[in-house]
């Protein structure tokens, strides 16, 4: 039996954390043949749902749950942890933009880097799910500056699946036969759902689909528009499939994407494809032995260069707002 790896699960008792740490214990994270010991974080007042929830995870019996705690100090939850999962933030509701909660979230993440600088492993993978996610993930990079900023990560997966989902619809394809799609930039209404580079059994997407304009006015604003559309149809913010795009960003990270393909994740900006330093922006990236790297050489359109710095032009707006929370 592998050495059980510790996780911070923040949010835990919130709805994401419902969907997700089930899954974790069940191994479909990190394997199963994995080990894994939970370290739940929550505020006081949510402690004893949280409680609830613990015992629900013992009534499963699961054979890779090595442990759980729950806490709501983030130098407990943090403590010896490889990977953190960084949920807990409040949600948006009807008519609100992601970056309208930056004022409540904001300051969540610099509490939580100092911790994860603190106590955390120095090889600890962080991804931020909490929105606006891109910067509550860099101000949590910022306020840690004994980590590296490739430690930090974003969740542009659920976007990114979302987007496999409706060119598999719109080509008759079979999912899992959908490779190469790219959100880049913010995981906001302005992220640019990319499929210029996208294949099915090596079948360039654009030229099967063939119709710029439902390109243009279908797929791009559906894509960035899905949140919000679910905020609609249920009256909370999607949880189950924002449970599975965090296992599959964590998985694909520590594991490997897989071979002739890639994934979406919000990552440091380090002028690829012109974006400067100093945002955490959404990149096409394959993953090796837990090291990412950003796909090099894509062709990139007007078009896409348009929307690319559209929003990149968002992520400096939302960090210039949180100045002070930059440590
Ligand atoms: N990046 C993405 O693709 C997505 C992000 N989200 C975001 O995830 C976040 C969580 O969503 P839900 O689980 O639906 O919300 P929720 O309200 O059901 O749960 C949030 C939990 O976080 C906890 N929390 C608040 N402040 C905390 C703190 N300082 N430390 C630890 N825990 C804290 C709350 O007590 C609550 O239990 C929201 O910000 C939401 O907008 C949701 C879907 C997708
Ligand atoms: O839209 C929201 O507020 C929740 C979220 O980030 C998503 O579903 O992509």
């Amino acid at each position: 039996m592998k050495p059980p790896i510790r996780i911070a699960v923040t949010g835990a008792a919130g709805q994401i954390g419902y969907s997700l740490l089930f899954r974790i214990a069940a191994g479909d994270m990190l394997g199963n043949d994995q080990p894994v010991f939970l370290q739940l974080l929550d505020i006081p007042r949510l402690l004893p749902s949280l409680k609830g929830v613990m015992m629900e995870l013992e009534d499963c019996a699961f054979p890779l749950l090595a442990g759980v705690i729950a806490t709501d100090d983030p130098n407990t939850a943090f403590r010896d942890i490889s990977i953190a999962m960084l949920v807990g933030a409040r949600p948006r509701g009807k008519g609100m933009e992601r970056k309208d909660l930056l004022e409540a979230n904001g300051a969540i993440f610099t509490t939580q880097g100092r911790a994860l600088d603190e106590v955390a492993r120095r090889d600890v993978k962080v991804l931020i799910v909490g929105n606006p996610a891109n910067t509550n993930a860099y101000i949590a990079m910022k306020n840690a500056p004994g980590l590296k900023p490739e430690n930090f990560s974003a969740m542009m997966r659920l976007d990114h699946n979302r987007a496999l989902s409706q060119i598999a619809a719109k080509v008759g394809q079979p999912v899992s036969s959908i490779r190469k799609v790219i959100i880049w930039g913010n995981h906001s209404a302005t992220q640019y759902p990319d499929l210029n580079h996208a294949e099915t059994d090596g079948n360039k997407i654009s030229l099967l689909i063939n119709d710029p304009a439902w390109i243009e006015d279908y797929f791009i604003p559906t894509v960035q528009k899905r949140g919000a559309v679910v905020i609609e149809a249920r009256g909370s913010s999607s949880a189950a499939s924002a449970a599975n795009a965090a296992i599959n960003h964590v998985r694909d990270w520590v594991l490997g994407t897989r071979e002739n393909d890639w994934i979406s994740m919000g990552i440091p900006s380090d002028g690829s494809y012109g974006i400067p330093e100093g945002v955490i922006y959404g990149y096409p990236v394959t993953c090796r032995d837990g090291v990412y790297r950003i796909v090099p050489d894509l062709e990139i359109s007007e078009f896409s260069q348009a929307k690319m710095q559209a929003t990149y032009g968002e992520l400096v707006e939302e960090r210039d707002s949180v100045k002070h929370l930059l440590g």
